[in-house]
Formats: C-alpha cells, structure tokens, sequence
C-alpha cells in the first residue's frame, strides 16, 4: 500500500544542512495502522510530509497503493494527493466558516458535485459523531470536537490513506482516547490505511499495528507493536514502552532482595503465573513476584512479571531456561548474591 525506499530529506540553507530523514526504508500494508514514534527533531513531521510529496525528498522513493509519487507531474500528483488525507495537530481550520463550510469547502475544493455536497457533508458529521454541530464556528468546538471536523475534512474525497500528524497531541488523555477510538473505527469499517506519528507511546499502544522508532532521521528498530513490546532490542525503544509500560522495580525494593531478579515475558493466551509455579516447584526454589502485570496490545494479552528465585544457582539457571522454552523472554536483571545462588 504505501513503500517507502531508501526515503532521504536534507534541509539545505546558507548556513547549514540538516538531514531530516536519513535512508528510510519501510512498507505499511492496506488496512494497517503504521505508528511512527520518536522525540522532538527525530525527524517524524518530515519523513510523514514526504509521504504525501508537502515535502520533496532529496532521494529514494514514496509508493502510495502503486504509484510512485516522485515521478508525478504536478496535476497527476494533486490527484494522488486527493486518496491521501491528512490531520494535524492544530486542526487548521478556517475559523471564518462553520463546520459545515469547512467540511464543504474541501469537496468544492476537490471539485464534487455542488448539488451532492450538503448530503455529503451530513454523511461525513454523522462518521465522526458531531452532526449537531453543523452550524458552529470553530472557536466554539472544544479540541476534540475541532479535531472531529478536521477528520471529516481529511475523509471529504474518500481517501485510502489518512495520515497524522501529532493528532492528538493537544488533546487531553480523555479527548484523545476518544479521537483514538473514532480513528480505530475509521481502520475497521472502512479499510482505512493510517500512519500517524506521535511521541506518545500510549497512541502507538492504543491502536497501532505496527510501529517505527526513530531517531536522528533514521528508523532505530520497527515491527509488530505486539512483538516490540514483548522483545523491543534497542534501547531507544525500550525506553518508550517504560514510559506507558513500568516493569521498573524501586532500587531500595531489589536490595531487599538477595535472590536472582529476572523479568518473564509470556506472550499469547499463556497463564504465566501458572508455568512459574510449575517451574518453582520442578526446580525445588522459592520463588517472589516483585511485580506483575497482563497488558493487552493489539487485543492481544502480554503477562510481565519480575521475579526473585532463590535456590541452588544451577537449579535457576535451568528453571529459567525452562520457562524460556514455554513461550517466554526472560531477561536476567540481577543475579544473585545469596549463598545458595
Ligand atoms: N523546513 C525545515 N528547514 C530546515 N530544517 C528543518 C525543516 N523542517 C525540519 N527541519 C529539521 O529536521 C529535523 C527533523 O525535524 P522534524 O520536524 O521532522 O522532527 P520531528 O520528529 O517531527 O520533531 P517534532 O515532534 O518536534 O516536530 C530537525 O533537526 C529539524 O530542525
């Protein structure tokens, strides 16, 4: 649906150059949700611009549902644009006319029908939930319900690909699960392919498939959002999933403890507590639960647990290599400094 290929955007004045997007590759299949996650100046906004050409790369290529948009004229790319909606973080509406002018003027814009526009426009309040709103000015919406308008707009021309730029970035946590909620109903009935970046970890927990990390232009690690919280590999990613999911143990806790500290992860349908169990009493150790935790991502549940063993130092190591064999990560935090580790 949308390939992006070797994906780079330099920003060149007289003084300086920087690289906004360095060597980007990745692809997001129909009907995926595509999070992109990073700080401040990782290089997002522009790597999400260049999607839609707002944005010229300097090199390498953007694919949207099989046209290159590099190669585009400018009045064949303005008609790819219109299969390409996009949000913002500010809205950008028109505050001189109503949410039924700004929903109205982008189907003028986009050449409908003059006579088919007012039931379109009705279609369109009714999808994101703001019909008695029809005839308000923006300065009277709250943020969310401006954000409502905006994705009408977004959806005016029937696009494939929505994409979002910090969309619920100014949003409160309540508004924002409700912009995230109507967005996720947008994927699943329509179809709706959607890339959105954030740097909130909790949007990419919420509703994304798969998910890119980036950092100084460049993609650090992407996958499955399942899979990354499960085993992310590079510290940056790490840190973004304890910022929404803490597997943090206080320092003054662990010293308490003299046992090997591990973190399990089970994946999928599996009772975690029951295995460890298992294990405890296979392996003869006396086992702590210093945390624990099921999280759903995807739909899917992820079982986190922090442990303390303590027993024979062979007889540990075996036990954890056993629960590693029953669909679990495990990571050893500290090891032991009990004599019988
Ligand atoms: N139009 C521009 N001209 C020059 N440099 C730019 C321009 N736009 C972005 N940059 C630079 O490119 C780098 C990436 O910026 P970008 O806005 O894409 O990052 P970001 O991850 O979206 O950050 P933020 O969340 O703060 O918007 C930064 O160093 C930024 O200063």
């Amino acid at each position: 649906m949308i390939e992006a290929r070797e994906l780079t955007k330099i920003y060149k004045s007289k003084k300086r150059t920087v690289i906004g997007v360095d060597n980007v590759s990745f692809r997001v299949e129909k009907g995926e949700i595509f999070g992109i996650v990073g700080y401040s100046g990782a290089g997002k906004s522009s790597l999400l611009r260049c999607m839609n050409l707002l944005e010229r790369p300097t090199s390498g290529t953007i694919n949207v549902d099989g046209i290159d948009l590099t190669k585009l004229n400018s009045s064949r790319l303005r008609e790819a644009r219109l299969k390409i909606g996009m949000i913002f973080q500010h809205f950008y509406l028109i505050n001189q006319k109503t949410v039924y002018g700004n929903i109205a003027f982008a189907l003028k814009a986009a050449g409908v029908e003059q006579s088919t526009v007012p039931t379109r426009v009705d279609e369109l309040l009714k999808r994101v939930g703001l019909s008695d709103k029809r005839d308000a000015y923006p300065a009277q919406l709250s943020g969310g319900q401006k954000q409502r308008v905006g994705i009408a707009r977004a959806l005016a021309n029937n696009p494939r690909v929505l994409l979002c730029d910090e969309a619920t970035s100014a949003l409160d946590p309540t508004t924002t699960k409700s912009i995230l909620q109507l967005l996720q109903s947008l994927n699943k009935e329509l179809g709706l392919t959607i890339v959105l970046i954030t740097h909130e970890m909790n949007v990419v927990k919420e509703i994304c498939h798969k998910m890119a990390v980036m950092q100084h232009g460049k993609i650090v690690e992407q996958g499955n959002v399942y899979d990354l919280f499960a085993e992310p590999k590079e510290e940056l990613t790490k840190e973004f999933i304890e910022n929404v999911v803490s597997f943090n143990v206080p320092e003054r806790t662990l010293a308490q403890f003299t046992g090997t500290i591990a973190k399990v992860v089970f994946k999928g349908e599996i009772a975690g507590e029951g295995i460890i169990s298992d294990m405890l009493q296979q392996f003869s150790l006396n086992g702590n639960f210093l945390h624990g935790a099921i999280e759903y991502i995807d739909g899917k549940p992820l079982g986190i647990f922090i442990l303390e063993l303590q027993g024979e130092a062979v007889a540990v190591k075996q036990a954890l290599a056993y629960i590693e064999k029953r669909s679990a990560e495990v990571e050893v935090i500290r090891d032991g400094h009990s004599p019988l580790n």
